[in-house]
């Protein structure tokens, strides 16, 4: 164990041997004694072995963390690639068909359904529509859910993905989107896995946001702004936001608020704010509502800490699309009629958009609707869509019922199962059942790295821990007199006679011609002595007057304790002065919290629109 201040001593010593090899050949400097080159600064506290002994053991924690950091990251990207491979077979655009129940009056109904086939028999005719998965009658939200929950990993691990739900009104859309009390839909359930998955995951970090909309007759509404007039007017409101889409293909909606949710509590409470939004604002246009696309948009920001600072933003849209009508059928006129234009002629596009992506044409139609143009990003390369047609099971909507099949169909064009042989299929099955087994596996050995992972993070906080108390038993010695870091000034004189003997000691030990004679000695002493007198004179102007009044080998009046005492009043004047400019930068720091904090309800996951944005939060902030 080192003795108090014998870093200091030795730190001197260095100080002295530097001093007298000056002007010495190297040949004559190596005759010197060495030194030990570490120079230590008080470490008397501490049992040095008990210390070393502690580092290491974090430090050695440490190191196994960060493999096990690196196993969680392999075995992350491991379950993401089998994911991937699934949803690549299953194939990146689906269609499933919803079947509405059954009106308990009418017993009979033209449809049968299969696992992947829907056939609907109408006046001795007979037609068969295959999909990816049919959800017959008797289907719960749970069973819907479980298609929805795989691509929501998907979203997580940086996919864009879009969730479409679409049928003629009445079929159950918003029924299978939203839900109702106790029969939770797509969203509230996707916001709650969101979170879910987020919790679980500690391969990266997660931020949330939301933002809502409404397209009606080729307008943008924001569904998060609160516009009480919107209510009791025909009018119907025009849309300011507009549709930006960068060279990169990323696309915006300039305007559209966009909120921070970090939380299922909050996000379910913001989704309910725009449901009520869009269920209010039409009051006087009549079910105005099923004419109009609903979408949600959550904004998914992933920082892979592991994997450096890479920042991965996907976006997942949950939409609720306008009722597919028969204009002739409903025998609409005037607004109603364009109403039902729009919607079908968006709902078209939507088609001819999803056909070309399955048939990978070069050109993909996106510009023929505001829907497609606000999607975009999301229904092309790299993005998972799952579409859900939802069909009536009553004779008396059998044409439309045919013609939302027939859109399914063509949203499914050439993949159609006809084209696929029984043996293909099969093997399909069989791999993406080895892929699945292969998931399982991996989230298995994901979650044992993860608990391994806070094992290891509770015992180097409990290490730490304990480091720090001893450390700061340490630490509150700074401000005892024999602290080094207050030892520069005044105290320095304490141990200087200690050191003086030092350099005695060690000057000893060089030849004698070198050692400082008594009176070389002695000015040193002085000069050491004057100079540090000096510096208290230009730290405290009271100590310049007594310096002007008196010699300094006489027996001075101030005591070293009272020159102790102002050498640390200074030093802390000192600091408090020097923690001015801290106090105005950590002000400023929080003033900008504070506006980041006002901010941070509106902000964009498009960086080049942040100015544009920016003068766009301050008019909704009145708005709100
Ligand atoms: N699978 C289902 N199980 C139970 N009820 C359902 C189901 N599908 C729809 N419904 C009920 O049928 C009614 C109409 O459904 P919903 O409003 O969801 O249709 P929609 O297609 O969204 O209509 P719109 O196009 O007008 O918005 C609702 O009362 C809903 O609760």
């Amino acid at each position: 164990m080192r003795e108090a201040g014998e870093g200091m001593v030795m730190q001197l010593e260095n100080f002295a041997l530097e001093a007298s090899s000056e002007g010495m050949t190297e040949t004559e400097k190596m005759e010197l004694p060495s030194m030990p080159s570490v120079v230590y600064m008080d470490v008397n506290v501490v049992p040095e072995h008990d210390k070393e002994r502690l580092e290491a053991t974090i430090s050695s924690l440490q190191a196994e963390m960060s493999e096990l950091r690196s196993k969680q990251t392999l075995l992350d990207s491991k379950r993401r690639e089998a994911l991937n491979r699934i949803l690549d077979l299953k194939g990146c655009i689906r269609v499933f068909c919803r079947v509405k129940c059954k009106d308990e009056k009418k017993v009979s109904s033209p449809i049968s359904t299969e696992v992947d086939k829907i056939t609907v028999r109408s006046a001795g005719t007979r037609k068969d529509f295959v999909v990816d998965r049919v959800f017959p009658p008797e289907s719960t939200q749970d069973d819907v859910f479980g298609e929805v929950r795989p691509i929501l990993r998907s979203a997580l691990d940086g996919h864009n993905v879009c969730v479409l739900a679409y049928g003629q009104t009445g079929t159950g859309k918003t029924h299978t989107m939203e839900g109702t009390n106790g029969h939770h839909g797509i969203v509230p359930r996707a916001i709650g896995g969101l979170f879910h998955q987020i919790s679980q995951d500690k391969s990266a970090s997660f931020s949330l946001s939301m933002g809502m909309l409404e397209v009606y007759l080729g307008s943008l509404r924001d569904l998060f702004v609160h516009r009480p007039s919107a209510r009791i007017t025909h009018t119907i409101p025009k849309s300011n936001l507009s549709v930006l889409s960068s060279s990169d293909g990323t696309v915006e909606i300039e305007g559209l608020t966009d909120v921070p949710v970090t939380d299922v509590k909050q996000a379910h409470r913001w989704y309910a704010r725009g449901k009520h939004a869009r269920s209010t604002s039409w009051t006087n246009v009549n079910d105005a509502s099923s004419r109009s696309h609903c979408l949600t948009r959550i904004t998914i920001t992933r920082l892979n800490g592991t994997e450096g600072s890479t920042k991965v933003i996907s976006k997942l849209w949950l939409v609720d699309l306008g009722g597919s009508e028969r204009l002739l059928k409903t025998g609409a006129t005037g607004q109603t009629l364009d109403e039902g234009r729009a919607i079908n002629l968006s709902l078209s596009a939507l088609g001819d958009v999803i056909a070309a992506l399955r048939m990978k044409r070069n050109h993909i139609p996106y510009r023929n609707s505001k829907l497609t143009q606000i999607l975009s990003d999301s229904l092309g390369d790299g993005s998972k869509v799952l579409m859900l047609v939802h069909i009536s099971p009553s004779e008396d909507d059998i044409a439309e019922t045919i013609c939302s099949l027939s859109f399914a169909k063509r949203a499914r064009a050439v993949e159609s199962s006809r084209e696929v042989s029984e043996d293909l299929k099969k093997r399909k099955q069989q791999s993406i059942s080895e892929l699945e087994q292969q998931i399982q596996e991996t989230e298995g050995d994901l979650q044992k790295v993860r608990n391994q992972i806070e094992r290891i993070e509770n015992l180097i906080q409990e290490k730490m821990k304990t480091l720090r108390a001893t450390y700061l038993l340490h630490d509150d010695m700074n401000e005892s007199p024999r602290s080094p870091l207050v030892l520069d000034h005044v105290e320095v004189e304490e141990g200087n006679k200690k050191a003086v003997k030092q350099v005695r000691r060690s000057a000893s030990s060089v030849p004698r011609f070198m050692a400082p004679t008594e009176c070389s000695r002695q000015r040193q002493k002085t000069s050491e002595l004057m100079g540090r007198w000096r510096t208290i004179s230009v730290m405290n102007r009271k100590s310049v007057d007594l310096f002007g009044s008196q010699s300094l080998n006489c027996s001075t009046p101030i005591s070293s304790q009272n020159l102790k005492k102002r050498s640390v009043a200074y030093k802390r004047k000192d600091l408090s002065s020097q923690s001015n400019p801290l106090n105005i930068s950590h002000n400023s720091i929080e003033s900008k919290g504070s506006l980041l904090s006002k901010t941070k309800n509106v902000s964009t996951s498009n960086p080049n629109l942040r100015v544009a944005l920016h003068q766009h939060r301050r008019r909704m902030s009145d708005l709100i």
